[in-house]
């Protein structure tokens, strides 16, 4: 007999798991499964905080899909990485744990492009408060200054630890001194809305453990949540144009009395989705799959924030050793910079986002700092080491795709993220390095710097021939199953339903209408926070608790 279920959520992520155990902690308590393409992840060694690069990045891990891009034009061909965590967690099991909230005025932009006030900042602020429980206390408390989190803006009672880290970089501060005398603020914290400044964003690692979406919600499952790991969904199941059931790739299949729910990321969501018949009329149609939705914008808008780097070698400070197992958060920046907004690409764009732009929470820039030295050909030495530092451009206007290479659910999905192919694009990642390297001239570092890395001299040229060469990706994909107002410009309504369909929806990454500017953890949990009190409200569910026997509380420290 096929197994059914209240809801079925397909994917295990950031905003799958906190969807599916929401779900089953109210008080109706409906039976809900938790279908994950990838195994159960439960080997404790995978949580070590500072094992994680090694783990998510081994030749064939079973925890990351190892995606790639295709051929990038802007770059001279090169296929950049573009991994996906696979397995419970999702890509909180494999990501580098960075705690970001982002600028309030992206939200409110998001309320008011899909006219609903639930993704607006006051709304998302509230349900951040049901996802965090920071530990806000800090290794060195003489960087006060530099690091303070008020009590009332954050939160000690949700489900997933945060913190400081355990032990800072002994030369932590140096980079507030640059910035400072660059002519940047300090933000003593950059998760509160407004990011702009140079600061320390949190990281989910507790004792040094990460803190997963699967650590930090389904722990414990109910009784009647059901987490079902090794089940790829090949295709979603349809009646008409209600959506009735799943089925794995090795053919079982698995029936939703109420709704099918896509979770799989901002990759495997569209890819599914196209798989299931649901897309532009004329890509399904190359693959014989017969159409249940004519919806253009599957696979499309898709958004990230690339990256490039730049450094320079240091005489070594003897006294200033870092613990290899530090769980150092990385001091980051959020920055506005006058050399994009006076320039010819930014007054090209649209005036509604040159206008989002001028809001005054809304960077040009992120400037993250300690970067590996594997960004650079150099090797530290008896007497030297290295520094650097990455430029995120925010706001990117390059718009990529996902499209099927093929019917087969076993197959990768084509993906082409079009990096830099936005004449804005480019701007704002050549001045944000050259920016970079304005600030690692300050004079905090010039006395000990002995050699510079990355660009040549800070010309547009010199500075564009290090970014083709040493350019990637954030992983902060977003925005192929977008939220809005039809079905001829997005996927999804605000309500998370699929346009032309019933009982499916789409909750995760792939409908954010942009890109928030922020490491985008925070916006796939907050997604299925908001996802499950609209379901609750609509199937009369009860009210979503804060599922209390997971979430330890760390009031004392806050
Ligand atoms: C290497 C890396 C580093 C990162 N670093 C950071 C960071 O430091 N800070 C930060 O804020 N963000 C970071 N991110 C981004 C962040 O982790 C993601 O934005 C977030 O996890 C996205 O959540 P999601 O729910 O949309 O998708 P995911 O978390 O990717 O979850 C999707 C889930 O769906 C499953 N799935 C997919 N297809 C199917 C299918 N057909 N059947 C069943 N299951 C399926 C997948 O296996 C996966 O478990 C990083 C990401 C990566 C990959």
């Amino acid at each position: 007999m096929e197994e059914s279920y209240d809801f079925i959520v397909v994917g295990a992520g950031a905003s799958g798991a906190v969807l599916a155990s929401r779900l089953a902690h109210t008080p109706v308590a409906p039976s809900v499964l938790l279908a994950e393409a990838g195994s159960s992840n439960s080997d404790a060694a995978n949580l070590s905080a500072a094992d994680r690069f090694t783990v998510a990045f081994a030749p064939n891990s079973p925890l990351n899909w190892g995606y790639k891009t295709v051929p990038q034009n802007h770059l001279s061909g090169q296929e950049v990485d573009y991994s996906r965590g696979k397995g419970l967690g999702g890509s909180t099991a494999i990501n580098f744990c960075g705690w970001t909230v982002g600028p309030k005025d992206d939200y409110d932009e998001w309320a008011d492009l899909v006219e609903d006030e639930r993704f607006g900042w006051k709304n998302v602020d509230r349900v951040l408060k049901r996802v965090e429980n920071l530990d806000a206390t800090i290794p060195d408390t003489t960087m006060r200054k530099q690091l303070n989190a008020k009590s009332k803006e954050h939160s000690n009672s949700g489900n997933l630890h945060l913190s400081y880290g355990n032990a800072w970089v002994p030369d932590i501060a140096d980079i507030f001194t640059a910035a400072e005398q660059s002519g940047h603020s300090i933000n003593a914290d950059v998760n509160n809305g407004n990011p702009i400044g140079m600061g320390i964003g949190s990281v989910c690692i507790a004792n040094g453990i990460r803190a997963t979406s699967a650590s930090a919600y389904l722990s414990q499952p109910p009784s009647n949540l059901k987490i079902l790991p090794d089940a790829p969904i090949a295709r979603i199941l349809f009646e008409g144009k209600r959506a009735v059931g799943v089925e794995t790739i090795d053919g079982r299949r698995l029936l939703a009395r109420k709704e099918v729910i896509v979770s799989g990321g901002a990759l495997n969501t569209p890819q599914l989705l196209m798989l299931s018949g649901i897309g532009p009329a004329e890509e399904l149609k190359k693959y014989n799959i017969p159409t249940v939705a004519n919806l253009p914008m599957v696979g499309r808008n898709l958004q990230d924030h690339c990256f490039s780097a730049a450094g320079v070698v240091l005489k070594k400070d003897p006294n200033a050793q870092v613990s290899p197992d530090s769980q150092s958060p990385t001091p980051m920046g959020w920055f506005k910079l006058p050399s994009v907004t006076s320039s010819p690409e930014f007054q090209s764009l649209p005036l509604r986002t040159q206008k989002h732009m001028y809001k005054p929470t809304i960077p040009a820039v992120e400037v993250a700092t300690h970067s590996p030295a594997s960004f650079f050909d150099y090797e530290p030495t008896e007497t030297t080491t290295h520094f650097g530092a990455i430029c995120l451009i925010m706001n990117p206007q390059s718009r990529g795709t996902v499209t099927l290479r093929s019917s087969n659910p076993s197959d990768t999905p084509l993906i082409d993220p079009k990096f830099l192919t936005h004449p804005f694009d480019r701007l704002v990642l050549i001045e944000g390095v050259r920016e970079i390297m304005r600030i690692l001239s300050a004079p905090v570092y010039a006395s000990r710097t002995v050699q510079k890395l990355g660009p040549q001299d800070d010309s547009d040229e010199s500075i564009w021939d290090s970014i083709t060469g040493n350019l990637r990706s954030s992983w902060h994909m977003s925005g192929t199953a977008c939220m809005g107002l039809n079905a001829e410009e997005a996927v999804v309504n605000s309500s998370f339903k699929v346009f032309g369909l019933e009982a499916c929806r789409v909750v995760d990454l792939s409908v954010c209408p942009f890109v928030i500017n922020a490491h985008t953890q925070s916006t796939a949990y907050v997604l299925g926070e908001i996802a499950a009190e609209v379901l609750a409200e609509e199937y009369g569910l009860g009210e979503v608790r804060i599922s209390e026997k997971v979430v330890q509380s760390s009031k004392e420290k806050l």
